[in-house]
């Protein structure tokens, strides 16, 4: 006897109380200690072929579908929704791709009188022959092929050509996720053959289907079961689309990349990747990021998604690079006294002080030392001539980069003189350990938010980068790079080319946001070795409200509009923890905090620490003229440094303060507002 759990399952298991959730549960355990039933009160449902009601309590029951030995369980709900539901599907396996799919039998309007509308919904009746042009339907073109090309059910072929514009979304809902993306793609400008799906082998098991693992999953034990009731919203942990699974599951030749915009689960793969990892049972996986609240986050779902699994996740560490940097200096080398920022500065305008770097202003010097010297190790003047100065465009002549180094050789010595080290070193320091055959400890790094990896860490992964196969896999958005200047990888020594994903699916943001914020940034980002990451052809899993943009003739008018607008999601049922207030910088914090309307559980916080989250409502506000971009990192740059390099990063944050929402956007700023706003997709 096979177990499966469909989502639709872990969706309706979701929606039930606490206490309905956990009697379903102990249901579920009982069937499947006993998968015959024979303690369960099971009945067959008489108009749904294939399908039985499991009796939870009087009122409950789970709709089980029983197919020789293999019993899968598809929903659970109030007795005559259960059974309504069941009613109106059918599992079977897709005619041309093979996957298995629950199909919804269509339901038509019914005539006035008629009395078959049984069903809760009802498709919209139009009469078609009566519309004056095809552009209302915008699938009215696709041919039989086509749309079954795509997983398209056959019932539905003449019903999908027919739809008018304005019922796109109710079609969606209704059918499988590999038709409905395609198809939304196609209705917003993508090409429909760009969603063919793979064709199952002939004789082959419809549930190993790629688009039938995003809805089903057989249960390997009950220790997975459980798991799996235990987290019935985190469907992330259960349910992979077919491209996120493939690049967890694929053997690479080396290094490899995934990319996707906001919200498309990259995260989630790297979580699955590294779990995925760690079933070989010699391995030792690092699953590692940038920032400290970042791998806290990464931690928690590893947790979660190998709750059940407690070898496994004893075989992946999770922590910040640094963390895991520090930890290895620390074994190898002895106690790391890591020098910051501050004593640079200091340094510097030590060295400036004494004649130092004539004709360079202070703020270049620092800026040049942090992204050019200290991020590349440079160590003298030759080679500081040969460093690529990405971002940093203006060329510096020979005299110019001799004045420079002056200062730069003075900060190396003091900081020596000091016994600091700066991070930089001690990435070089580990890779000159590797290099020279010192046991690392880890045969597996799996790197997410790889895009805001600085030279230094990369440089230190290019070294183990040599090892090989799969040691190596990063997940990324070069759109939502915030913190360093771009760079070569290659150059590196981490080569990722023939070896990048794209996903294409976006789980966290409406359509409506998502677009809205894919309009700050170029449908195609290339990297500085040439590889093309398109964001074009995204598409979200569901609609939303419009984003508003408004703009105020001063900060209070603001402040009282973003209060009225919390006010709003709060009564319209979102918890005040699932909405967040975002600021470009801390200088504008306060306005956030008087705007949370009391609220302690609403965020209210700075953009770069959004990083990584996300809430039900955002509001990105204080977007004024000279804050976005930041006027004070405008001013600070020096004279030659090049500006479209900071306007590019500061448009990337906004990107990613947008994107943090799922539901509900509110831009605003006091009047003329942020140059962005005329690029973000959103209405006023
Ligand atoms: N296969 C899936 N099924 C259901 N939900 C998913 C799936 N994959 C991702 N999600 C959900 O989508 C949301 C975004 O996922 P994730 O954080 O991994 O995206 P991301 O691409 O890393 O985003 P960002 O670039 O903004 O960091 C999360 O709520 C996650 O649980």
């Amino acid at each position: 006897m096979t177990l499966l759990y469909a989502s639709t399952f872990a969706d309706s298991l979701g929606k039930l109380t606490h206490q309905e959730q956990k009697q379903a549960k102990l249901t579920v355990m009982d069937l499947a200690l006993d998968p015959r039933g024979n303690g369960l009160q099971m009945h067959r449902i008489d108009k749904a072929e294939g399908f039985w009601s499991v009796r939870v309590n009087r009122d409950l029951r789970i709709i089980l579908h029983r197919d020789g030995d293999d019993d899968l369980l598809a929903y659970v709900d109030h007795h005559d929704d259960a059974y309504a539901w069941a009613e109106r599907k059918r599992l079977i396996p897709h005619e041309r791709t093979g996957a298995m799919q629950f199909v919804e039998v269509p339901v038509v309007q019914a005539a006035e009188g008629d009395d078959q509308g049984s069903s809760s919904y009802h498709y919209p009746h139009v009469d078609y022959t009566a519309l004056p042009v095809a552009a209302s339907r915008p699938f009215v073109s696709l041919t039989d092929d086509q749309l079954l090309d795509v997983g398209v059910p056959r019932d539905w072929l003449d019903i999908v050509r027919d739809t008018e514009e304005a019922h796109v979304e109710s079609l969606f809902d209704r059918l499988p996720g590999e038709a409905a993306e395609a198809l939304l793609d196609f209705a917003t400008g993508g090409r429909i053959e760009d969603h063919t799906a793979p064709v199952a082998p002939a004789g082959s098991d419809p549930y190993l289907h790629p688009d039938a693992q995003r809805r089903f999953r057989k249960v390997e034990g009950l220790e997975e079961l459980k798991a799996a009731l235990e987290a019935p919203f985190e469907k992330w942990a259960i349910f992979l689309h077919p491209a996120q699974r493939s690049s967890v599951e694929r053997d690479w030749s080396g290094p490899a990349r995934v990319s996707g915009s906001a919200g498309t689960g990259k995260t989630i793969v790297a979580l699955h990747r590294a779990a995925h990892l760690a079933k070989d049972v010699d391995a030792k996986v690092l699953l590692t990021t940038f920032s400290p609240a970042l791998a806290k986050n990464l931690e928690s779902k590893m947790d979660l998604l190998l709750e059940a699994q407690k070898d496994r996740r004893s075989r992946v560490d999770v922590r910040a690079i640094d963390d895991a940097a520090r930890e290895l200096f620390e074994k190898w080398i002895g106690a790391l006294r890591l020098a910051d920022l501050v004593d640079a500065r200091q340094a510097i305008e030590d060295a400036v002080s004494r004649g130092l770097g004539a004709g360079h202003s202070t703020d270049f010097l620092l800026e040049e030392w942090e992204e050019v010297i200290d991020a590349w190790c440079v160590r003298d003047v030759g080679e500081y001539g040969s460093i690529p100065r990405i971002g940093r465009k203006i060329r510096l002549g020979q005299n110019q980069r001799e004045s420079a180094w002056e200062v730069f050789a003075f900060v190396r010595e003091r900081l020596i003189e000091k016994g600091l080290i700066t991070w930089a070193d001690v990435y070089k320091e580990l890779g000159h350990r590797v290099a020279a055959g010192e046991a690392f400890p880890y045969s597996h790094i799996v790197i997410d938010e790889a895009q805001d990896l600085s030279v230094a860490q990369a440089k230190f992964l290019g070294k183990l980068s040599a090892a090989g196969g799969n040691s190596l896999f990063f997940t990324g958005d070069l759109g939502q790079r915030i913190f360093h200047l771009p760079f070569s990888w290659c150059r590196l020594g981490i080569d990722v080319r023939g070896r990048s994903q794209i996903l294409k699916v976006c789980y966290r943001t409406s359509h409506q946001i998502r677009s809205a914020a894919d309009r700050l940034l170029s449908g195609e980002i290339v990297d500085q070795d040439g590889i093309v990451e398109v964001r074009r052809g995204t598409v979200s899993v569901f609609d939303g409200p419009s984003p508003k943009l408004e703009l105020f003739d001063n900060a209070e008018d603001e402040i009282a509009a973003v209060i009225e607008w919390v006010r709003r999601r709060v009564e319209e049922g979102i918890a005040p923890s699932e909405i967040g207030i975002l600021v470009r910088d801390v200088d504008q914090l306060g306005r956030a905090r008087r705007a949370t309307a009391g609220y302690d559980d609403v965020s209210a916080i700075v953009m770069h620490d959004a990083k990584g989250l996300e809430y039900r409502a955002v509001a990105v506000m204080a977007l004024d003229e000279d804050v976005m971009p930041s006027a004070r990192r405008l001013s600070e740059v020096g004279d030659v440094a090049d500006l479209e390099a900071i306007h590019e990063t500061e448009r990337h944050l906004l990107y990613v303060a947008a994107t943090r929402a799922r539901d509900h956007l509110h831009v605003s700023g006091v009047a003329p507002g942020s140059e962005f706003l005329d690029d973000i997709g959103v209405q006023v």
